[in-house]
């Protein structure tokens, strides 16, 4: 496995913020930012000591601007500069330097020159023993590509003057790397790795705000990495991250997720073999343990003394039964079919507190989280309680992995408790002996609670996890490597108060489904105190069903505006009978090349919960996110009316 190295740039704070951050993320190695040190009160002398006590060690020192293709004049300035600078890499113990390609205006575009200023500067730093690695900035004045800045490498021909490739500006410019492996690979020097989303943007802007980490971005990252790990290079794999959210996260948070997308870098490296192919996490990996499905979600209920009666009466409503009390804790069992809900009176906010996912391998599957750095939850086992394995989400949610069904890898658990649907099948009979020998619902004593009349519910659909803005692209980058999900659909749109980007990940199989949604920007200080909610959305076999069970039972379902249905008549041409049941229903539309999906919603409960009520027909896959920004801004109107005197 190769040394991991972060550049000090990567991440926020003080200088000795970033070094303990990246430290004790398990990084091997930093590259020191000149600005960050420039900044720092330490001498070059305790910046090094504090390192070496970290156990880190300084792999690079950049970067080092405008010095080839100067005119004589600006050339001895930059001599002089680079004097001042390799003194200050020997206090500090930095033994190779990044020059990157210039930008100035009054570059002079002569190759033999800028080869024969190379090989002085690389002379001067071999004095002090310092090897020099030229990187081609992808807006360089006259050098931009890696072939070029290699041209000018054998030119120059002096044992101290290599290589710097760094993904960003090699991927921004070209999907021809392949030539790299073909490199030597000791001319390599160093090696930098940045991810980022295909924008379609000035280079220079995109690479100075949206560099993310290996594998969160559309780059061929795996496909770099392989490249130039066959040329033979074997120095580290350093990170170089410009991103507005990573400079102002947590560094001890942005350390050990960027960590992490390194262990899912080399897990793809490892594990696939054409190039742009590689799911992250890696093939052989995933394949030790399988999720396969959702074995209940947990909703805190919150200090509202409001919320628990009021998600009481709609799980009734919605035909689920309160079927255990659990031996320990003040968390109640609800079921219909395959749906389980726990509703944990003992969590101070109402939001989907935890989750647990059914895997034919839990302990495999807690492996798998711990080798990518998810940072385990203490297990609260009580005798006769199940030993639930979890760890904690970037937002602190908790993920449990379990096995409901007995040890038959071939049946989904869901599967082994449900009978047959029908209007007189008491959903709960199902629940048989040999599950509950090792199952967590032993946790639950039963209720005896007589079954309420199913309504059509069969499933959870999917898990809504909004997370904190500054948590994206961690988040999408966790549940896509630590559960080894992948990635669906993504979309951003305008929300009542402010952008809203979402990106749905899933299991191959459609068993796993959750979504994430983030606001674009943290909120200012004029978008009200209402925190972006969270929700679950149950699967129905019959909408009609479903909505009237709700009705009847005097549930209020979200109100959707009249101009939402005339845009649709606009936009569709549906058959008259489906147009009216949609209308009818207060639902909301959409559809893809597989089928169709009709959608209802409840009010916001408990200041940040509602629930979904989804029929997939004839085999959509999608989530509806074209009907989000309606749906939020209904949601909107309703918490106004809620809180308005009438
Ligand atoms: O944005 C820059 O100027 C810059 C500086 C040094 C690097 O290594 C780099 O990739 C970019
Ligand atoms: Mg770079």
């Amino acid at each position: 496995m190769a040394r991991t190295g972060i550049a000090t740039v990567c991440l926020s704070g003080t200088l000795e913020d970033r070094l303990d951050a990246a430290a004790a993320a398990g990084f091997d190695t930093v590259e020191i930012f000149e600005a960050d040190l420039i900044a720092s009160p330490r001498s070059p002398e305790q910046i090094r000591d504090h390192i070496a006590g970290l156990g880190l060690t300084i792999s690079l020192y950049q970067p080092f601007r405008d010095a080839e293709g100067a005119p004589p004049q600006r050339f001895a300035a930059t001599l002089r500069r680079l004097r001042a600078k390799l003194e200050l890499m020997d206090r500090l113990g930095a033994g190779t330097l990044l020059i990157c390609s210039s930008v100035a205006p009054d570059t002079i575009v002569d190759n033999d020159l800028a080869a024969d200023q190379l090989r002085e500067l690389a002379e001067l730093a071999a004095g002090h023993g310092i090897r020099i690695a030229y990187e081609a900035l992808a807006w360089g004045r006259h050098i931009s590509t890696w072939e070029h800045s290699w041209d000018l490498v054998r030119r120059a021909d002096h044992p101290a003057l290599g290589l710097c490739l760094d993904s960003f500006h090699v991927l921004s410019r070209t999907d021809r790397f392949a030539g790299i492996a073909d490199l030597p690979g000791d001319r390599i020097f160093f090696v930098q790795l940045a991810d980022a989303p295909r924008l379609d943007m000035d280079v220079l802007q995109w690479s100075r705000h949206h560099r993310l980490f290996p594998l969160q971005g559309g780059l061929d990252l795996a496909g770099f990495t392989r490249t130039v790990l066959a040329s033979g290079y074997a120095g580290p794999l350093s990170l170089e991250v410009f991103n507005d959210v990573f400079r102002q996260a947590d560094p001890h948070r942005t350390a050990v997720d960027a960590r992490r997308s390194l262990i899912a870098l080399q897990d793809a490296v490892d594990t696939t073999q054409p190039a742009g192919s590689a799911p992250a996490g890696g093939a052989a990996r995933k394949a030790e343990s399988r999720l396969t499905g959702i074995a209940f979600a947990e909703l805190g209920v919150g200090d509202d003394t409001d919320t628990g009666p009021q998600l009481e009466t709609l799980l009734t409503a919605l035909g689920f039964t309160h079927t255990g009390q659990h031996r320990s804790k003040p968390v109640q069992l609800w079921e219909q079919n395959t749906a389980r809900i726990l509703l944990n009176s003992g969590v101070h906010e109402s939001a989907i507190h935890a989750f647990a996912l059914e895997s034919t391998d839990p302990e495999a599957a807690a492996r798998r989280a711990a080798h990518l750095l998810a940072a385990p939850l203490p297990r609260r086992r009580r005798q006769s309680e199940a030993d639930l394995t979890a760890i904690a989400a970037p937002d602190g949610t908790e993920i449990f992995f379990c096995r409901t069904a007995p040890p038959d890898d071939s049946v989904p658990a869901a599967e082994t408790r449900t009978k047959p649907l029908g209007d007189s099948a008491p959903a709960l009979e199902t629940r048989t002996a040999p599950l509950g020998q090792h199952g967590w619902l032993d946790d639950f004593l039963p209720t005896g609670e007589t079954p309420a009349p199913p309504t059509g519910v069969t499933a959870i659909d999917h898990l809504s996890l909004a997370q904190p803005f500054d948590r994206y692209d961690e988040a999408a980058l966790f549940y896509r490597t630590v559960l080894g999900l992948i990635g669906d659909e993504a979309s951003e749109f305008a929300a009542p108060f402010g952008l809203i980007r979402t990106l749905a990940i899933r299991d191959p199989e459609r068993r796993v489904r959750i979504t994430l949604s983030v606001p674009v920007l943290r909120r200012g200080d004029w978008a009200p105190a209402v925190r972006h909610p969270q929700h679950l959305t149950l699967a129905t076999d019959d909408l009609p069903r479903t909505a009237s069970a709700l009705r009847s039972a005097g549930v209020p379902l979200l109100a959707i505006p009249g101009n939402y249905y005339d845009d649709l008549d606009a936009r569709l041409t549906l058959d008259p009978p489906l147009r009216t049941r949609i209308r009818d229903l207060g639902a909301m539309y959409d559809e893809d090349a597989h089928g169709h999906y009709l959608q209802l919603f409840t009010p916001v409960i408990g200041g940040r919960i509602f629930l979904e009520i989804v029929q997939r027909v004839g085999g959509y896959r999608g989530y509806g996110f074209v009907n989000d920004p309606v749906r939020m801004a209904a949601h909107r109107e309703q918490r106004l009316h809620a809180h308005s005197p009438r």
